[in-house]
């Protein structure tokens, strides 16, 4: 079936099941052609083709709700309600997003990007359905990896206590984005070796009505029989036990044996679970075969040999933080790494191949990870924790409560900070200086280039007098030359790139490189601006800022971060409390609103974070006259 022509999933409803096998045989060659040029979450997608076809048939979407936790698997959903034309643009700036969309779709009830979030979202719909009086279907649909978040486990405990219609699926694949971990995925793997628990449950039941009756005493140690059944079968039966009804293992890629489970889930009252067993990939070797992680989300591909294409380029921050890393913990013991469930994305996986006993990845649990980081700390230890800067926003009252507050040695080696592109929305790390920077005791650091950056992370390790974070972007550094040895740079103190009569403009991170080109550009008009590294985002440096104060010049600030509560913000604060009150500034970065996906060029084109538009606000902010001179 041509792909391009599932316009609303109601087609579904009229074919057989070998039928929609075939559409599913249509669907994955769709998404393996369309992401080998694009790239993508291709590993979770392939992996819920049957599950999503038998969910839009069996149910009534948009009437009934679908809610794709995380929401990187939601292809084949977009697929079906109508989409299909738009993946050349997937994930491309004004192009189809790659996660629900409510703006996109009808059919998108809910939007995701963070993990964890369906089932608290799933409970106030319910709660909402039943406070309307309607009979619409809530069905989140949550990963193994997703449901090792807090979140989720909350709601489980409130879903349970409410005992209202609910069907949840878990989408078990084993797999987070690199392979599981934790106690509930062991306990998952132990209900998935159990075997259907559901069917030996209700054969008891039979077996049991056979046997002649002894009147009430049978009936009641037969209970007694059926609920130690339960634990003899199924070791641990969590979910029955948080009051729901739990289904499976369901094999998630067998049509009859979904369509069974979900009709009679469909039939039954209160919350149900249906326990589905995938495999990730499906259906593309290089992806099913994949132990490590690589096909979870990645750029393009030769779909012939599954080699993934490599775009030349200066190592990636990440990777110059795993050297870095391995380089400081062989001389320090102290160091110990910690990772929310993203060791491949922080590099912490190259960092463990030589210190397994000092990683450690604790699920897609930042709550945790912030507090166990703390914990470390208060007995000696140096934990580093790497973690994407959208993703601490998890941990956020760790942050405060536990290591702030009480002045912990934890590093955050915080990752993405910035604009990350593709993910647009949910993932950009655009507030973490405006949700730091005023918390007491924190330090915050941001390097201009990969060999400051390691530098940087080192002067972070050796500090010893409380929290201390070094942000650092999605991607590769510039390409400069790295030092042999590493040494400590002074916290608080910026660096002083080019002198400048005219101007000054105040810049850190991925925007240094904005900030020279936009001085050359104002050097072409005569006017001498001066390219500052703001380094240190806190503490500032006040000596730095009365000298530029002291010369009456004015003053850009430039941050690939949100402008509310920003750096730049923090030099308004600064000369306001200094009462230096007629200097001049003026900010750039991202305004008051969500960046959606896209390349990062486009993305900052769009919002004018470009040397141009620097220029010109330097130039308007310098007296003609003195353009002249
Ligand atoms: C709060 C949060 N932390 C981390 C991530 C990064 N992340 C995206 S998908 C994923 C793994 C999800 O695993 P699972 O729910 O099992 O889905 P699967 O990819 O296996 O289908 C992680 C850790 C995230 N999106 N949100
Ligand atoms: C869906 C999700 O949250 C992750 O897969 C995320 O997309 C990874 O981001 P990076 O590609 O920047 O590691
Ligand atoms: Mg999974």
């Amino acid at each position: 079936m041509d792909v391009l022509n599932m316009k609303d999933p109601a087609f579904l409803k009229d074919l057989d099941d070998k039928q929609l096998s075939g559409v599913a045989e249509d669907i994955r060659g769709f998404l393996i052609d369309k992401l080998s040029v694009t790239g993508g979450h291709l590993g979770p997608n392939l992996g819920v083709v049957e599950l999503t076809l038998v969910l839009h048939q069996l149910y009534n979407s948009p009437k009934d709700k679908f809610l794709f936790d995380v929401g990187h698997q939601s292809y084949v959903h977009k697929i079906l309600t109508g989409r299909a034309g738009q993946f050349d643009t997937l994930r491309q700036h004004k192009g189809l997003c790659g996660f629900p969309k409510r703006s996109e779709s009808i059919h998108d009830a809910w939007e995701t990007g963070h993990s964890s979030t369906s089932l608290s979202g799933a409970m106030g719909m319910t709660l909402a359905r039943d406070l309307k009086g309607t009979d619409e279907h809530i069905i989140p649909i949550i990963g193994d990896g997703a449901l090792t978040g807090g979140m989720a486990l909350e709601a489980l405990n409130h879903i349970g206590h409410e005992q209202r219609d609910m069907t949840v699926i878990l989408n078990d694949n084993e797999m987070s984005i690199a392979p599981n971990v934790g106690a509930l995925h062991n306990m998952l793997g132990r209900m998935r070796t159990a075997g259907k628990y559901q069917k030996a449950k209700d054969d008891l039941e039979m077996l049991i009505k056979k046997v002649p009756a002894f009147g009430g005493r049978l009936a009641a140690s037969a209970e007694r029989v059926k609920d130690s059944l339960k634990y003899l079968l199924v070791s641990g039966m969590f979910f029955e036990e948080l009051g729901f009804t739990y289904l499976g293992p369901v094999d998630g890629h067998d049509i009859a044996d979904l369509k069974s489970n979900i009709r009679y889930a469909k039939k039954t009252k209160g919350p149900i679970i249906i326990h589905v067993v995938t495999k990730k990939g499906k259906g593309y070797a290089p992806a099913e075969n994949d132990a490590k992680g690589t096909w979870h989300g990645l750029g393009p591909y030769k779909i012939e040999s599954g080699e993934v294409v490599k775009k030349p380029g200066p190592p990636s921050y990440s990777g110059v933080f795993a050297e870095t890393m391995k380089t400081m913990a062989r001389n320090d013991k102290r160091i110990v790494a910690v990772t929310p469930a993203m060791p491949n994305g922080s590099g912490l996986d190259k960092f463990a191949l030589e210190f397994p006993e000092r990683m450690f990845d604790v699920g897609i649990a930042e709550q945790h990870a912030t507090t166990m980081s703390a914990g470390l700390a208060t007995q000696g230890m140096k934990p580093v924790l790497a973690i994407y800067s959208t993703f601490l926003q998890r941990g956020y009252d760790q942050l405060v409560h536990d290591v702030c507050r009480q002045n912990l040695n934890v590093v955050f080696a915080i990752d993405r900070a910035g604009l990350v592109g593709a993910d647009g929305e949910t993932h950009q790390g655009v507030f973490d200086i405006s949700y730091m920077r005023h918390l007491p005791n924190i330090k915050l650091m941001a390097p201009k280039d990969e060999n400051e950056f390691q530098h940087m992370l080192y002067t972070a390790v050796q500090y010893d007098d409380g929290p201390i974070a070094v942000r650092y972007p999605r991607g590769g550094g510039l390409g400069v030359t790295m030092d042999e040895t590493l040494h400590s740079l002074p916290i608080g103190k910026w660096e002083t790139e080019t002198e400048g009569k005219d101007a000054a403009i105040l810049a850190f991170g991925t925007m240094i490189p904005v900030a020279r080109q936009a001085a050359e550009l104002l050097a072409k008009k005569g006017i001498k601006a001066e390219v500052v590294n703001a380094r240190s985002l806190k503490p500032l440096d006040g000596d730095k800022l009365e000298a530029l104060a002291d010369k009456q010049i004015p003053i850009l600030t430039l941050e690939e971060h949100a402008l509310l509560g920003g750096f730049g913000s923090s030099i308004l604060e600064y000369f306001h409390e200094n009462a230096y009150h007629s200097v001049v500034v003026e900010r750039m970065g991202i305004p008051d609103w969500y960046i959606e996906h896209g390349g990062v060029p486009d993305l900052l084109e769009e919002i004018g974070l470009t040397a141009e538009n620097a220029a010109r606000t330097v130039q308007n902010m310098v007296p003609i006259k003195q353009q002249r001179a």
